[in-house]
């Protein structure tokens, strides 16, 4: 019998433990492929919670906020630390809902590894390509978890086929499953060939204690040859993966490969998994209690110690600080708290420390590690470690933390010299740790308070949750000076509403939701402008002759002439630059930000004594006609939509996406389900989860992500040109 041990607590008394114990993980997955579950478990295991929670009841530690438990999804990042067969692990839960890939990529960001959890019975599904693409970015090694092994529909084969098809990696398969369906009692582990079994005693049995017992010729002679197979399968494709391992084998083992001792197997197989060459796949059911310590052991076995990671611009820093804010909290009573991974150096409690992007030096106050039952003060943090700051009052989510103002000095000197391009690092770009790239907010609407008293409440609300949440965007619309939020999709718009009315106590009135349009131009086009304006005793004459045509990608450039480059003063060349970004900013046809132009300044003349600003308006002026001459054109977002649904259902799911100007791209099988893949306009999915709802009475799930922007056709450009103007 084999029994988790207590000896978690004793580690936990080790306030800094040695590095190379160290793992910092995340859990990634589709929409209620269970990672919330499987977290419960994995938490419960290690001894950081006492009971075990159940998503389905609402009551979960890792889905804190109120809302994500009426909601039953997970929203925000929370960062847990435990204790693992004397390893540290810190998790950080990812959140599964597309309108927040950001808060996962963020997390990533402070990553060493992550825990892919796949429905054994759905195979990948496109969220979990997302995040997997995410990862891939940032070289986090990855192990997946097919869960929901206990599922009449659950298959191991057509899962792994699909990590194969859709992820495009290379599935090491450690374990197979012992049973099926609800006779599903365990996991043949393949590295070992022992048999793992949780021997289920009642309905509440918590699946703490499993027997493991070698395999034997006693057992159920498919199973033994299921796992030989499985085995040699794996030798085989671990030497095909890894050098070191083919080596060994046909040096030592080459008469019977199956005498390899497991450990070697085991090293080697941690080796592919550092060097992205293949992802170890483990399986079970956290829902049933069962699979999930196995796949601790993975955890502390497969994925790399932070020692093992290459943060690129760390080394500069040695032995100094240099941490990064990955997440703020507010918290009622302690203000502002700020999750900081420590890459570099030694984080104290009751020191200042100097923050990078806000060119600023804060007073830390107190120093917590984020433990189940409390959050633990210590004096001082390591490298490799995440821990909770309090009293930094102006860290932001994604800022770059170090010592001082003189150890980053110290850090760009290094970088420079290393970099040997002579170019000043003033400006501390190569030594900030790269935030997150905040995509641009598809949605927004207006926010009012109910009374003009509360405005002052409903600001600091705003503040303290954009620094929370930099997708989250606030203006104020210079012609009606009505407040503007712009988020990553409704529930996200609708989360915020909410917080603001359960945190703050402001309730606020939303304005109808709207979509975040771009604008182009179709053809090149050259136009003149002469700006001549008499301001007191001053006169100002300027003339500006430019074209702009039309580029490929998204964004939006302006150059000059040769002659002009040289030609043209500093100032004046930057107010040109002003007058061509802020027409940019608000196209034409209905104020929304250009995509693809580029703008060629052809001549340039000024008379003495013309002011900057009038040589920006003039320009701004030209930008406008020169735009509607180029045939301005209005693109929408198209998302791109998957819906999965019974089979039966699927004509109504398809009936009604043809009314929403849907394109279907293609619609596959898995089991009883079919898979829609389709893309369609963004403005025509408000409120699509409710009429999904009600279509298959909940009997479909559905992600939608940004594909593109599209070129709307005339006839709908027309009728939103008109809609937006009144007339309709
Ligand atoms: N049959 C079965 N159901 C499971 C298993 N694990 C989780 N579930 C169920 O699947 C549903 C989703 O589980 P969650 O743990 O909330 O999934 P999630 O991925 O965290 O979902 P989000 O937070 O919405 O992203 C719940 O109804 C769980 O009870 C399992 O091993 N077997």
């Amino acid at each position: 019998m084999f029994l988790v041990t207590d000896d978690i607590k004793s580690v936990r008394a080790v306030v800094n433990p040695d590095i190379s114990k160290i793992r910092n993980i995340g859990i990634m997955a589709h929409i209620d492929a269970g990672k919330t579950t499987t977290t419960e478990r994995i938490l419960y295991y290690s001894g950081y919670t006492r009971a075990l929670g159940d998503v389905d009841d609402g009551d979960t530690v890792t889905d804190f906020m109120a809302q994500e438990r009426e909601r039953g999804i997970t929203i925000q990042s929370a960062a847990v630390t435990f204790d693992w067969k004397s390893h540290r692990i810190n998790l950080i839960d990812t959140p599964g809902h597309v309108d927040f890939t950001l808060e996962v990529e963020r997390a990533l960001r402070v990553l060493d590894g992550a825990v892919a959890v796949v429905d054994a019975s759905a195979g990948v599904e496109a969220q979990t390509l997302t995040v997997w693409r995410q990862a891939e970015k940032h070289h986090v090694p990855r192990v997946c978890f097919l869960n929901k092994m206990d599922k009449p529909t659950a298959d191991l084969n057509f899962s792994i086929e699909s990590i194969r098809q859709k992820l495009k990696a290379s599935p090491v398969v450690l374990q197979i499953p012992v049973g099926s369906s609800k006779n599903f009692t365990g996991v043949v582990d393949l590295l070992t060939n022992q048999k793992l079994i949780w021997k289920l005693r009642s309905a509440d049995d918590d699946g703490r204690v499993f027997e493991s017992k070698a395999l034997s010729q006693s057992d159920d002679p498919e199973l033994l040859q299921a796992a030989g197979e499985a085995r040699t399968a794996l030798i085989e494709q671990v030497a095909d993966l890894d050098d070191e391992f083919a080596e060994l084998l046909l040096t030592s083992y080459s008469d019977n490969f199956d005498a390899v001792p497991s450990i070697k197997l085991q090293a080697a197989v941690r080796r592919l998994t550092l060097a992205r060459k293949g992802v170890p796949v483990l399986c079970g059911s956290s829902l049933r209690n069962k699979g999930v310590q196995p796949l601790l052991d993975a955890i502390t076995a497969y994925l790399p110690a932070p020692n093992e990671r290459h943060h690129d611009l760390v080394r500069w820093y040695k032995d100094d600080l240099c941490a990064l804010a990955f997440k703020v909290l507010h918290d009622k009573h302690r203000g502002p708290l700020v999750f900081l991974r420590i890459y570099s150096g030694t984080l104290k409690a009751q020191t200042a420390v100097h923050n990078l992007n806000r060119s600023n030096t804060e007073r830390m106050s107190r120093l917590l590690v984020p433990f189940a039952d409390q959050h633990v003060e210590i004096p001082s943090i390591s490298a490799g470690n995440i821990a909770l700051a309090v009293g930094l009052k102006q860290t932001v989510t994604g800022d770059t933390i170090v010592s001082s103002k003189a150890s980053a000095a110290a850090a760009a000197r290094r970088a420079q010299d290393e970099n040997q391009t002579g170019k000043s690092c003033g400006e501390h770009a190569n030594i900030i740790l790269s935030g997150v790239e905040v995509p641009d907010p598809v949605f927004f609407c207006t926010i009012e308070p109910p009374t003009m008293s509360k405005q002052a409440d409903l600001e600091t609300a705003l503040d303290c949750l954009q620094r929370e949440d930099p997708s989250l965007k606030v203006k104020v619309d210079p012609d009606s000076g009505q407040t503007i939020l712009c988020g990553m999709g409704e529930l996200h718009i609708e989360i915020i509403h909410d917080r603001i009315r359960r945190e703050y106590g402001v309730e606020t009135y939303l304005g109808p939701l709207q979509v975040a349009y771009r604008e182009t131009i179709l053809h090149e086009a050259s136009t003149k402008e002469t700006l001549d304006r008499t301001v007191g005793e001053r006169r100002h004459i300027v003339t500006v002759e430019l074209t702009v045509r039309p580029t490929d990608g998204s964004s939006c450039d302006s150059a000059f002439t040769e002659e002009l480059q040289t030609q043209l003063s500093a100032e004046i060349k930057e107010a040109v630059q002003n007058g061509v970004h802020s027409s940019y900013l608000q196209g034409p046809l209905l104020g929304y930000p250009v995509q693809g132009v580029s703008t060629l300044i052809q001549s340039l003349t000024t008379e003495t004594g013309t002011s900057p600003a009038m040589v920006s308006a003039c320009v701004s002026r030209c930008m406008s006609k020169a735009l509607k001459l180029a045939g301005a054109q209005v693109l929408e977002p198209v998302m791109s939509l998957e819906v999965t649904v019974d089979e039966g259902l699927l004509s109504f799911v398809l009936g009604d996406l043809a009314q929403r100007r849907g394109m279907v791209r293609e619609i596959q099988s898995r089991h009883d389900s079919k898979v829609l893949l389709a893309t369609v306009p963004l403005a025509e999915m408000m409120g699509y989860s409710t009429t999904l709802r009600t279509l298959t009475s909940g009997n479909a799930t559905f992600s939608l992500e940004l594909d593109t922007y599209e070129a709307m056709n005339p006839q709908d450009q027309n009728s939103l040109l008109k809609k937006m103007s009144g007339l309709l």
